[in-house]
């Protein structure tokens, strides 16, 4: 079988690898007081055991199968039932619960693993022949339901693992443009384009586990997007292939060329056809990368100083801050400090604290600079003077190493909780400036009042990511433990409140996550119905017998 890539079965990441809070003592008595949970006595469940997992007997017809292996090769077809599985959910909340209750309505039939556009061709040729669904797959790591088959396909359903492309194929160095293939990885992508001096500078949470095409699908975001843009700037050129031909999108810096194709393709999440390359922007790396943390007295001195330095002449790479609730999180994962650190960060406590700042509304926040030493003095010492003006202060690199060194961990987190019957999620948005503090409020009382309406003690905190000119991304992290009887009715009542709010206070149903399954009941009053029913026509008209990862985005 094929060398690509995945996550474990039954979560997020790699096998052997977990969360720990021993080593953290601030942890178990902030998610005590949090969620009511005692994770030193919490009975915690046991890995499910692969052999209890029932999946139906795969729709395969013989002849699909002799196609699809003339297509990519005997070896690169499959059946398994580990191979289907795996190629079954994405790794949301709901994805997590349901594989760990050993619940799989709908699998893939078949798993391929084409190794270049040609072969890719062969499938969509193949399957379109024989009326089969197509669900291209890039590292399953969304989070909005973009992957699973629906539960009532009667059609034999293909996932298209497109691991085996993974190459950096050129780069144009004059126009700091490179063709990599879709479904390389984060790190194999950097990698490749670090060997010769670039960068593409997507770093999305979950970029260990996630691949270009899936980027480009779901119009991700990464981290540092405040210098690199968010994937829908990077991308400038595509090939998809369809039932017809190759969609080709040739990389032009911009272009007048009536609705974007180009924009069409981005967010698709697989309904348009198959991503087998980009071409996308990349950066020489940067000379210079430093991140440094500030403290707020709280959160609306934060959000103003996070404005002032969008609007300034400064251009940070990350403009981060965290409110109340989630500096305190971020401080209770902290390791345990001693000596002269421990010293120093209760006297600067005390220090604030004798300010009158308050412990449960201080914000801590990052700032990443990167560049020439000249670039990042100057615009650290812009930063340095919004900060002061809103009454924040620097606390040097120290936690933004850490941070740094952390950010791709925190995944674990969710799976650590859920061993103990604990849900923790996540829900994001964006709105205008104006509207940020009215969507963050919102949003608290909405998942209190959800909370409430279950009877649970449950969490909420809070960053803001990902700055522009008009407004930024504030992303959500929520928790509470559920109970037995119907754990997903509950979450979907929080969650569910959590993105009414979104849409009520001014902010949109997803600015990173994509639409999915998970989001789309909220599409038509984010983008209107006359804007749903022009993506709906987009569909049929471009893919009439929905053979393309139906009833996504649109169910
Ligand atoms: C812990 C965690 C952290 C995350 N952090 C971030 C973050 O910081 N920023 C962010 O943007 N997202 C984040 N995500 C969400 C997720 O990683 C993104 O949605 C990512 O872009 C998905 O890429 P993938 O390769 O895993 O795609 P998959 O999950 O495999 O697929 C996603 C969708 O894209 C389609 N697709 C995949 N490849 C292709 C292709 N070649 N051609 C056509 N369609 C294709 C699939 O059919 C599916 O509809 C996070 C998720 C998790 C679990």
């Amino acid at each position: 079988m094929t060398d690509v890539k995945h996550m474990k079965w039954w979560g997020w990441g790699v096998d052997g690898v977990a969360f720990h809070h021993e080593d953290k003592p601030g942890f178990a008595p902030f998610v005590k007081k949090a969620v009511g949970l005692d994770l030193w006595t919490a009975e915690r469940t046991e890995k499910p055991d692969f052999a209890d997992v029932q999946v139906a007997e795969p729709i395969a017809p013989a002849a699909l199968l002799a196609e699809l292996k003339t297509a990519v090769g005997d070896e690169n077809v499959t059946t398994d039932k580990l191979e289907r599985v795996v190629h079954t959910f994405g790794k949301s909340l709901r994805d997590l619960v349901r594989i760990r209750a050993l619940k799989i309505d709908r699998a893939p039939d078949i798993v391929v693993y084409p190794a270049d556009e040609d072969a890719v061709a062969g499938v969509v040729k193949a399957a379109v022949a024989a009326g089969a669904v197509l669900i291209p797959f890039g590292g399953g790591s969304n989070i909005a339901g973009s992957l699973e088959p629906h539960a009532d396909e009667t059609r034999p359903v293909i996932s298209v693992d497109l691991g085996r492309l993974r190459l950096l194929l050129d780069i144009d160095e004059d126009s700091g443009l490179a063709r990599i293939q879709a479904g390389a990885l984060g790190p194999d992508l950097e990698a490749q384009l670090a060997e010769r001096g670039w960068t593409l500078g997507h770093f999305p949470d979950s970029f260990t586990h996630s691949t270009l095409g899936g980027w480009i699908a779901t119009r991700s975001s990464g981290m540092q997007s405040d210098k690199y843009g968010d994937i829908a700037d990077i991308v400038r050129g595509f090939r998809v292939v369809r039932p017809n031909g190759t969609l080709v999108i040739r990389p032009i810096p911009s272009a007048s060329t009536g609705p974007s194709v180009r924009e069409m393709v981005v967010g698709s999440e697989g309904r348009l056809g198959i991503i087998t390359e980009a071409t996308v922007q990349v950066h020489r790396i940067p000379e210079k990368r430093v991140i440094h943390a500030y403290f707020f007295k709280n959160w609306d001195h934060a959000i103003k100083a996070m404005q002032e330095i969008s609007e300034s002449d400064a251009s940070p790479s990350i403009t981060r801050v965290s409110d109340g609730n989630e500096s305190g999180f971020s401080l209770a994962t902290s390791k345990e400090s001693k000596g002269v650190s421990k010293f120093v960060q209760d006297s600067l406590f005390s220090f604030l604290e004798g300010r009158g700042w308050k412990p449960g509304e201080i914000c801590l926040s990052f700032i990443g600079f990167e560049g020439s030493p000249d670039h990042v003095k100057r615009t650290k010492a812009i930063v340095d003077k919004i900060v002061k003006r809103n009454s924040g202060l620097g606390v040097g690199t120290g936690p933004g190493v850490l941070y740094d060194q952390k950010k791709f961990d925190t995944p674990y987190l969710r799976d650590f909780l859920l061993d103990m019957g604990a849900a923790g999620d996540v829900s994001e948005t964006a709105a205008p400036w104006s509207k940020l503090i009215g969507v963050h409020d919102a949003v608290y009382a909405a998942a209190n009042a959800a909370y409430e309406q279950i009877g649970r003690q449950g969490w909420i905190m809070s960053h803001l990511s990902h700055s522009y000119h008009s407004g930024a991304c504030l992303y959500f992290t929520f928790a509470f433990v559920m109970g037995d009887e119907d754990p997903l009715g509950e979450y979907d009542i929080v969650k569910g409140a959590i993105q009414q709010a979104f849409i009520d206070a001014g902010g949109t149903i997803s600015h990173h996550h994509g639409v999915g399954l998970e989001h789309a009941p909220w599409l038509e009053q984010d983008i209107s119905t006359e804007g749903v029913a022009v993506m709906s026509g987009l569909f049929s008209s471009a893919d009439p017998d929905g053979l393309f990862n139906p009833r996504k985005i649109i169910v």
